[in-house]
């Protein structure tokens, strides 16, 4: 007899509610255990009155649109969502490392090995995505959570669209990873795809590697170093590194290096396990 899957109906009573985790701009994060089960999770709570006066409904609808229905280790959970007078709450997977950006600004940078498996890591959590014509437009260490194996997760679905897009967004916070298509700002003539990720993703290598991002300057002179992927990339960086830095800050979005050849890049196959003979180590290769 198979059980029909039934939308379980949440409700705050369900869960012992724990210390916070973070707040954001918009709600706080609270780790939580769910009390029938035992199971572990953040609760995200966003306050409704907030939301409107911010007028993010829409991003909080996409947010729960979208990412509950991904499911990939690399992409935090959305296990389910529930409201009451006040308070839209969100139920997330929780990540028992914390935020990426705390251990890259304590660790100042990655080393190329660690780097290199991050990179691997969202290479494959962003192919996900695309497959699913997702593109998350907001790629940066602060939307990075760490889980229990040290494997990142990407979180804060906010922005995260349905491809292709030409919405123009009034977007907060940093520039530093805005790729130049999003800067020009969106009008019927230039969409943009999911190849904002790449770029991100290429902001997101050379940050792990040099400690800071390459366009990091004052709000104008960013944009107008991002507009004309004006960036060194320093010496103590690796040359296959700084080979797939260079492929992936490419001004035109057709022309930046696809996913697929991400992953099989010399520099990504030297320091992943991923490959052919790592996999026959790993099954103990008593035949080859
Ligand atoms: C912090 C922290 N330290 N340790 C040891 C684990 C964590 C941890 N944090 C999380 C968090 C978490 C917390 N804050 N934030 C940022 C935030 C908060 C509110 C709105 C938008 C964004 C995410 C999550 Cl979702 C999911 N899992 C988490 N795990």
């Amino acid at each position: 007899y198979i059980q029909p899957s039934i939308a379980k109906q949440w409700s705050l009573p369900m869960f012992d509610i724990g210390k916070p985790l973070g707040k954001g701009k918009f709600g706080r994060v609270y780790l939580a255990k769910e009390k029938s089960t035992g199971f572990v999770c953040a609760l995200k709570v966003l306050h409704k009155n907030e939301i409107s006066q911010g007028k993010v409904e829409k991003q909080v609808r996409r947010e729960i649109e979208i990412q509950s229905h991904l499911a990939h280790p690399n992409v935090l959970r959305l296990f389910g969502h529930f409201h009451d007078s006040k308070r839209i709450i969100l139920i997330l997977e929780y990540a028992a490392k914390g935020e990426l950006y705390k251990h890259l600004r304590r660790e100042l940078k990655f080393p190329e090995w660690k780097a290199a498996q991050y990179i691997a890591q969202m290479a494959a959590a962003l192919k996900y995505l695309h497959k699913k014509h997702v593109m998350h437009r907001d790629i940066k260490p602060e939307n990075i959570l760490v889980g229990i194996h040290g494997e990142l997760k990407i979180s804060d679905f906010g922005w995260s669209v349905h491809a292709p897009n030409n919405r123009r967004n009034t977007m907060c916070g940093t520039l530093d990873y805005l790729p130049p298509e999003m800067l020009r700002g969106a009008g019927k003539e230039n969409y943009y795809t999911e190849k904002v990720d790449l770029w991100s993703l290429g902001v997101l290598m050379y940050e792990f590697l040099c400690g800071e991002a390459p366009f990091e300057d004052t709000q104008i002179q960013t944009q107008r170093r991002i507009a004309r992927a004006d960036y060194q990339i320093p010496n103590t960086v690796s040359a296959e590194a700084k080979d797939l830095i260079q492929r992936l800050l490419v001004l035109d979005p057709e022309k930046r290096i696809p996913l697929d050849e991400v992953e099989t890049h010399p520099w990504i196959v030297k320091y992943c396990k991923t490959g052919e003979r790592a996999y026959n180590r790993a099954s103990g290769d008593k035949f080859r």
